[in-house]
């Protein structure tokens, strides 16, 4: 489980993040909600030790994050990280060359997925293509949790479509996932939490199945509820 403690972060004067606490649990995909700005990638890149925290804690499995629990963490940023002139297969060679934990075999079987062609150059992908190669470079480390920092911005439905419907397969395993996103359409059935950010806090926490069946309320009417008021 990644447990988010009380975290507060400043930039400058701002403070983007006032109190946020939370739980993401293994085998589950948590998704993190909120207008643009309220700080979703800050707690992403706080959790992988990219930004200092000013307060609190960020646990994984009981301990404190370390060097080590980070080979255990796949971070796959908003927009891929790779130079423009390397092909999509040389990305794949580098990652298999850097990573201990590459699963090639996987890699193989989202490159299928995605159809995406090995000879094509990151620089001249489409942003949908760039998006799934992105995301193949993370979903093929083998790691117990995966944070994916906004996978569907800017691509058009049916790439989103394909991008939702690895959650639901067995690409996913049963690793724990972190997404933020805007796209909660694509994805409402999938996700098994959602944490609303406003303001620096988490405005709230719950499990999907339990507000569906509970409340009879989608994903969709509860953030109508806390963002409307
Ligand atoms: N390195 C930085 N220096 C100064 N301010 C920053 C820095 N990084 C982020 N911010 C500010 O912190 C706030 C939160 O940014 P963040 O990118 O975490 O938001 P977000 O919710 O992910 O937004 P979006 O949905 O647009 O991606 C924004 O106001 C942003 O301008």
């Amino acid at each position: 489980m990644i447990e988010v403690k009380s975290i507060r972060k400043r930039f400058g004067r701002k403070h983007v993040l006032k109190d946020v606490s939370f739980t993401a649990e293994k085998g589950q995909i948590t998704c993190l909600i909120g207008i643009n700005g309220v700080g979703k990638s800050t707690v992403l890149k706080a959790i992988m030790g990219l930004t200092p925290i000013s307060e609190g804690a960020i646990r994984i499995d009981g301990q404190p994050v370390s060097s080590r629990l980070y080979e255990r963490i796949a971070f796959i940023p908003d927009a891929i990280m790779m130079p423009p002139g390397m092909t999509v297969d040389a990305c794949v060679r580098f990652m298999a060359d850097y990573y201990a934990s590459w699963n090639a075999k996987r890699a193989e079987e989202l490159k299928g997925f995605f159809k995406l062609n090995g000879r094509d150059r990151v620089g001249e992908l489409s942003k949908g293509n760039a998006a799934k190669l992105n995301l193949l470079l993370g979903l093929a480390l083998d790691v117990d949790y995966v944070l994916m920092d906004e996978p569907f911005s800017g691509i058009d439905m049916f790439s989103r479509e394909q991008i939702a419907s690895v959650f639901a397969s067995h690409l996913i395993e049963d690793r724990g996932v972190i997404i933020t996103t805007h796209e909660i359409n694509d994805i409402e059935h999938l996700i098994d939490k959602v944490v609303l950010l406003e303001n620096g806090v988490v405005r709230r926490e719950f499990d999907t199945e339990t507000v569906r069946q509970e409340e009879g309320k989608s994903v969709m009417d509860v953030m109508r509820e806390v963002y409307r008021g």
